[in-house]
């Protein structure tokens, strides 16, 4: 099957790096040509996480879910999450990921932005399951969204990067030690979306 058309990866070449320095963070526009956006909502088994601020539970900004080959479980942003086993399209999507950034993953952690008021704040994943300098893949399903770093010293450094519909970014290197990664809330209305991203744990 050729559902992402993939069989030739070296199309995508080596990707270009959209980081000035401490980091390597690969962008592959339009990387999957069939859209799964549907698909994903539909076969997700998605939840609504929730944080305590000062006693008062609080839902966090966007729905999640989270795969995994076995059972451990994965604590993120103070969540314990015990993975779903991941689903034949998922699978699909993992592979192709693997293929183009030569790198295994055996977990994925899918958030779903359901309209503008949903985000992502401040943080790298640097998580001590992921060990130093991961490589962690990311793939974007539906409406456009915003996707910026900024450099954890250097304060004026910035990058900011709109990641599209079937789009794979890979974050590699220093990227989680030296840059946090962000999806900002925006007042444009965007349509609904899909993250994923692919990440060894362990
Ligand atoms: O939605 C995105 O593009 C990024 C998600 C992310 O940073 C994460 O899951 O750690
Ligand atoms: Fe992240």
């Amino acid at each position: 099957m050729d559902l992402f058309n993939n069989d030739d990866v070296n199309v995508f070449g080596q990707g270009q790096n959209l980081l000035p320095f401490d980091g390597e963070v690969l962008l592959f526009p339009y990387f999957f040509k069939e859209d799964v956006f549907a698909r994903l909502v539909e076969e997700t088994p998605w939840k609504q996480d929730k944080m305590k601020i000062y006693g008062r539970e609080i839902d966090f900004p966007r729905l999640t879910a989270w795969y995994g080959e076995s059972d451990e479980v994965y604590v993120y942003s103070g969540v314990v999450n015990v993975p779903v086993r991941f689903s034949p399209l998922l699978n699909e999507i993992k592979l192709a990921a693997q293929q183009q950034s030569g790198h295994q993953f055996n977990t994925a952690l899918l958030n779903y932005y359901r309209n503008g008021n949903d985000s992502m704040g401040w943080h790298s994943d640097d998580e001590s399951e992921l060990g130093i300098n991961p490589v962690i893949a990311s793939v974007s399903f539906g409406a456009a969204r915003t996707f910026q770093f900024k450099h954890k010293r250097q304060k004026d450094a910035k990058v900011s990067v709109e990641l599209n519909n079937g789009d794979l970014l890979i974050m590699q290197g220093g990227t989680q030690h030296n840059w946090l990664h962000q999806v900002p809330k925006t007042a444009k209305k965007p349509g609904p979306r899909i993250n994923i991203t692919f990440r060894k744990i362990g």
